[in-house]
């Protein structure tokens, strides 16, 4: 049962969007009904992890929040001696996450960490999944973050990105923002909520245009990137190593 995400609602004085208690409670419904594409996107990481995964490595889902895209790479490993290691700095997710993982049975060992990703160190990596993380670390660390992430892979490993992107200049940028506010009315969310939304994300997600992304994640090595997924200004990518 997922609990419905009516934080906005209500006429209120927005204070900074923080993934506190009161959001882990509402963020199945709040991610799925704000996300254009989540269940594809979340499934279709899984898959891709499948594909990349090698033996004897380590996956990292960094901002894992309740642990949907570890959930969705853990069906999907078949080789031998991989580890999950999912990351997130805020308590209330790190502990709802565990208990969703315990909730399941797998034979792919998880481990779930409190901490800033940014601080965290990478190694021996098949696949490192940042789905709608990256968007909310300040702009002037995003760069050392990739390479860090970059110098942790194993030959051939991915990176999988989603992001919420900026349009590339202002016109189709605001046509991009009319689109995905389209699709959270339809999703049941009122001008209230999408305004208020709006104001409480606006200092601490950053999107970036889409182009930054790409150049950036070839600026620091990665051989080889495409978008896979887009839906107004969402987007997946995939980099390889
Ligand atoms: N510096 C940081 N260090 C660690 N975690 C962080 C940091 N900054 C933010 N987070 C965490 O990144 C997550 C972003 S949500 C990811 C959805 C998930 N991937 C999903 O597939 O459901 C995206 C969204 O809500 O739009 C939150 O749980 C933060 O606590
Ligand atoms: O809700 C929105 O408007 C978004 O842009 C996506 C989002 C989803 C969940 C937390 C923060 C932002």
């Amino acid at each position: 049962m997922t609990i419905k995400d009516t934080i906005y609602a209500t006429s209120q004085a927005v204070s900074d969007f923080t993934f506190d208690a009161k959001v882990v409670e509402v963020f199945p419904d709040m991610i799925q009904r704000s996300v254009p594409g989540y269940a594809t996107i979340v499934s279709t990481m899984g898959k891709l992890a499948g594909q990349f995964a090698q033996n004897n490595s380590n996956l990292y889902d960094l901002g894992c929040s309740l642990g949907a895209v570890t959930l969705s790479m853990r069906r999907t490993i078949e080789k031998e001696n991989c580890t999950i290691i999912a990351v997130d700095n805020s308590t209330a997710m790190v502990e709802r996450c565990r208990l969703h993982l315990d909730g399941f049975r797998s034979q792919v060992p998880v481990e779930v960490r409190l901490a800033d990703i940014t601080e965290y160190s990478i190694e021996n990596a098949s696949v490192v999944a940042l789905n709608f993380t990256l968007q909310f670390i300040p702009l002037e660390q995003r760069h050392a973050l990739l390479s860090k992430i970059y110098q942790g892979l194993k030959p051939g490993g991915v990176l999988l990105l989603s992001e919420k992107f900026r349009g590339e200049n202002e016109q189709t940028d605001s046509l991009l923002i009319d689109l995905h506010h389209d699709f959270k009315r339809a999703n049941g969310y009122s001008e209230l909520e999408i305004s208020q939304k709006r104001t409480a994300i606006e200092n601490v997600m950053r999107p970036e245009p889409l182009s930054m992304h790409l150049h950036r994640l070839s600026d620091i090595g990665f051989s080889q990137t495409n978008v896979w997924y887009q839906c107004f200004n969402f987007c997946s990518m995939i980099a390889i190593k």
